[in-house]
């Protein structure tokens, strides 16, 4: 429904109407010192790739109709039915212009200038402090989120930047805002009809006409934009069509919507081997969807720096394709999606390093992984032990590189072992152990050899046998190294039989 009212039915009284002709419909304005001093942060460092104001401009476009579907969920009026929620592209290889034009609240010029002075305000100020506190951002960071300093990224790639809004607010005109980004804006109001909603066009440098190319931005849009809710189209084809699965309810997701969901996220074509699904709002908002592949790494896999799996998306947008900071190196063969609405849309690529956030999440993924991966073992002691054989050179890495007692144990979880208690090849953990000890047993044996006849003929395991406690089996000469490093477990320590008879002998 075209809603909107040429400004001529606007003014109520023929006398009004008499002096908008004369009203001056363009006016100029400066920007404010924040801005200036935004708009070069932005245009000359934020960004590592500029690429990503496409990113910036379409998250602002589908926050505009989110905003417009909560207005009018909250004022009780029905969804208008044949009104339109889309995201449109267009882009003119000719006149070197891309346009991003949303169908969602659009803006009054009032708001059009205090967003902007906001950004600004609220974007400069605690972009600065941001950039030395690199505290968790507060609530603002909501709001540079929002309606974030993203568009100002359009400058990163315009000679100028021209923006048509009319606000979804009853008799309100549309605007025309235009800027060349240096200095100053001009905002004009415009008589003739306007659909409510906001067009970006953006003017591009010569440098970035490979913005103006279809298939260019159609690839940058399914990069970062691929699960963005609203349908995007680019001249008038659509290119977002994958749903955002971490986003929705874990058991309403059938296997095969997994696995290609994990095809899309890991390049890999194999199935995933375990699949987790992990929502938590405190202490900070996380949605992750965890795959470990079905397929076994080789050597080179492990050796390597390999493909870190793992995305970051802030509310569905790409942040980071590869973001290796958000797991520990030793889960570095995990896939999968990251999503958490307290990154800052606008954090650069460096920010995100070693913000404490990725900290945070970084600790609280790897945690719930192995109590994932534990829960997993009690389950299928058989399904747990396949995927150990494929994967314990992972966890015995991290065991050995990890400095932090704590987290050894914690990876030490997932070890398995051979157990003179056991058949050969009927693997238990530490825990397992541990929970039948011996009532007077202080310590947790092991004995490597070159095999297990070997360990078992072995005058050192006859003694502790007599005792009665059990003994772990190792037969790698890096597990030896491994328990060492390792040294105790669950204020247990690890004690080699070989080391125990001396000091038994010697009488301490
Ligand atoms: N697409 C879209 N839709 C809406 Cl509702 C808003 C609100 N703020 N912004 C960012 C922005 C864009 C242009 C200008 Br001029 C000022 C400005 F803050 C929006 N962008």
């Amino acid at each position: 429904t075209r809603t909107s009212i040429p400004i001529r039915r606007y003014l109520a009284t023929n006398a009004e109407q008499a002096t908008a002709e004369s009203v001056p419909r363009v006016e100029k304005h400066q920007f404010q010192a924040e801005t200036q001093q935004l708009l070069h942060i932005v245009a000359k460092s934020l960004y590592s790739d500029k690429e990503i104001f496409i990113r910036e401009l379409i998250s602002n476009a589908n926050d505009a109709l989110e905003k417009l579907r909560y207005v009018q969920l909250s004022a009780g009026g029905e969804q208008v039915g044949d009104d339109k929620r889309e995201i449109y592209l267009y882009v003119d290889d000719i006149n070197k212009t891309i346009t991003i034009k949303d169908t969602g609240i659009g803006m009054t010029k009032k708001e059009a200038i205090d967003n902007l002075g906001t950004i600004a305000r609220s974007g400069s100020k605690l972009f600065i402090e941001e950039l030395k506190k690199d505290k968790t951002n507060t609530d603002d960071g909501k709001i540079i989120g929002q309606f974030g300093v993203g568009f100002y990224s359009a400058f990163m790639v315009s000679n100028s930047v021209e923006v048509v809004t009319r606000s979804y607010k009853k008799d309100e005109p549309g605007y025309r805002w235009t800027s060349d980004g240096s200095g100053s804006y001009e905002i004009e109001t415009l008589l003739d009809d306007v659909e409510r909603g906001t067009s970006i066009r953006c003017h591009l440098r010569d440098d970035c006409a490979e913005f103006s190319k279809e298939e260019t931005v159609k690839q940058i849009v399914k990069k970062y934009s691929n699960f963005v809710s609203a349908p995007i189209y680019i001249n008038d084809v659509r290119v977002n069509n994958l749903r955002a699965l971490w986003m929705e309810d874990a058991k309403s997701i059938k296997e095969d919507e997994h696995t290609e969901f994990y095809r899309f996220v890991s390049g890999q074509y194999d199935k995933p081997r375990y699949t987790l699904q992990y929502k938590i709002d405190v202490p900070i908002n996380l949605r992750a969807l965890i795959y470990i592949p079905q397929y076994k790494p080789n050597i080179f896999d492990v050796t390597q720096e390999s493909d870190v799996g793992v995305a970051l998306y802030s509310r569905k947008v790409l942040i980071q394709p590869k973001a290796n900071q958000l797991l520990p190196r030793w889960l570095r063969f995990v896939k999968g999606v990251v999503d958490s609405e307290d990154i800052p849309l606008n954090l650069s690529r460096e920010l995100l390093q070693d913000s404490n956030l990725i900290r945070k999440i970084r600790l609280l993924l790897s945690q719930r992984i192995i109590r994932f991966l534990q829960e997993q073992s009690k389950k299928d002691k058989a399904k747990y032990q396949e995927f150990y054989e494929d994967y314990k050179l992972f966890f015995k890495e991290g065991i050995v590189r990890t400095a932090d007692q704590g987290e050894k144990e914690d990876i030490a979880k997932l070890l398995r072992f051979d157990s003179s208690r056991e058949e050969q090849g009927n693997l238990i953990s530490l825990e397992e152990y541990i929970d039948r000890m011996v009532p007077e047993q202080k310590h947790i044996y092991y004995l490597a050899g070159p095999s297990r006849e070997l360990c078992e003929n072995s005058p050192y395991y006859e003694a502790i046998r007599q005792k009665g406690y059990e003994v772990l089996f190792v037969y790698e000469s890096h597990d030896e190294v491994l328990l060492m490093q390792l040294a105790e477990f669950d204020k247990k320590k690890l004690k080699s039989v070989e080391s125990e008879l001396e000091t038994d002998t010697k009488k301490d």
